[in-house]
């Protein structure tokens, strides 16, 4: 097993806010393997961004111990402390350059007070706006970027002392979903090129799906449940994980759609609408016009969707089956270990649609 870049144990976090005390963050521990694409996903308020910022210090938490890179944080001293940091690179939503430095100036600031000199500062940076796509923004004010320019500078800036660990605190939420796809398929490339491990804050699953490995969700301060990213996508526990994976797969609405114009009750006996899952191989293999040629029963597909989650393919089917049920019930059950899941919708599930 790979070992923890980051350990978190038993993590609180209080504020006090005149009266009233907020628990931001709750009994979390947190470990994330050298390498990794770490999600955290919750939605606002929830302590995400919090918690993140303990990884560094930046809050010091109220109980808990923090060993990043195998030194316990809070035994540091100063200088130790100012050190270590420069391990952890972070970039944000809003990208925070400044504005009366020039693209070169931002990337460079943070070398500032280093002992490398002023040339070898300057080809550190121009290497990393190099490797962010922006060598010929060098000499540009921030204010005429795009926000996806914008995040790539604030990248390289990030990246500039060397760090072992990249904190993205809701870095595309501002970005349309072009731009967004292009900075997370850059945060690839650093993870993959440079072997920095990246943990991702975010609120929205399509972005987890894309590029996290592990996930970790996160609710009133605590992580609700957490694991593989195909793992949790596929057979979410909580109640607030399978709310945002139905978000972001589009089944949910799908099923909306579909039960607006084809009520349950009007179907024949021998009908069933049936929501279809597959994950990996299953994807490729024709198991549903198997069955349907087998046991003679009819297929209608009303809806379709494959996705890749952690490189993983996973599919979705919506379908209203005609003939023999129990037949085709009993034989699509025993595909469960083929990566074959099956859920009858039934009216409960419309009501809560509806609700
Ligand atoms: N410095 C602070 N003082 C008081 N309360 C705070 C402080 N920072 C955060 N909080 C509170 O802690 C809770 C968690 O906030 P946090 O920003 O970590 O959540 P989040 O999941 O990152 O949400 P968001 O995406 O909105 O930032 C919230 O109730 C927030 O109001």
């Amino acid at each position: 097993m790979t070992e923890a870049v980051i350990d978190l144990t038993k993590i609180g976090v209080t504020f006090k806010d005149g009266q009233q005390t907020i628990q931001a963050v709750q009994d979390v521990d947190l470990k994330i393997e050298a390498g990794d694409i770490y999600g955290i996903i919750g939605y606002s308020g929830a302590g995400k961004s919090t918690l993140v910022r303990v990884i560094n210090l930046l809050q010091v938490p109220t109980t808990g111990r923090v060993v990043v890179n195998g030194q316990a944080l809070q035994e540091l001293s100063p200088v130790a402390l100012r050190q270590a940091r420069k391990r952890v690179g972070m970039i944000f939503q809003h990208f925070n350059l400044m504005q009366s430095r020039t693209v070169l100036g931002n990337v460079v600031y943070p070398l500032l007070g280093q002992k490398i000199s002023k040339s070898e500062r300057r080809a550190k940076a121009l290497r990393l706006l190099k490797l962010v796509g922006l060598e010929d923004y060098a000499d540009s004010y921030p204010d005429k970027l795009s926000g996806g320019q914008k995040q790539r500078v604030a990248i390289a800036r990030a990246l500039v002392t060397d760090p072992q660990i990249l904190i993205s605190d809701e870095a595309t939420s501002a970005l349309d979903p072009k731009t967004t796809a292009a900075i997370l398929s850059l945060l690839q490339q650093v993870n993959r090129d440079l072997g920095v491990t990246i943990v991702l804050i975010t609120h929205e699953m399509q972005v987890i799906k894309s590029v996290c490995h592990h996930v970790a969700v996160m609710e009133n301060g605590r992580i609700i449940e957490r694991g593989p990213v195909a793992q949790v996508f596929t057979a979410p526990q909580a109640p607030l994980t399978v709310d945002f994976v139905e978000t972001s797969t589009n089944v949910r609405a799908a099923i909306e759609r579909i039960t607006r114009t084809i009520k349950l009750s009007e179907l024949a006996d021998d009908q069933e609408l049936i929501a279809f899952k597959f994950v990996g191989q299953s994807t490729k293999q024709g198991i549903v016009s198997h069955l349907s040629q087998t046991l003679g029963v009819d297929v209608n597909i009303l809806f379709a969707n494959i996705d890749q989650i952690d490189g993983q393919n996973v599919g979705d089917m919506i379908a209203i089956i005609t003939g023999n049920l129990p037949a085709f019930n009993q034989a699509i059950a025993q595909l469960a270990d083929q990566g074959v899941q099956t859920h009858v919708i039934n009216e409960q599930d419309v009501k809560e649609l509806v609700d």
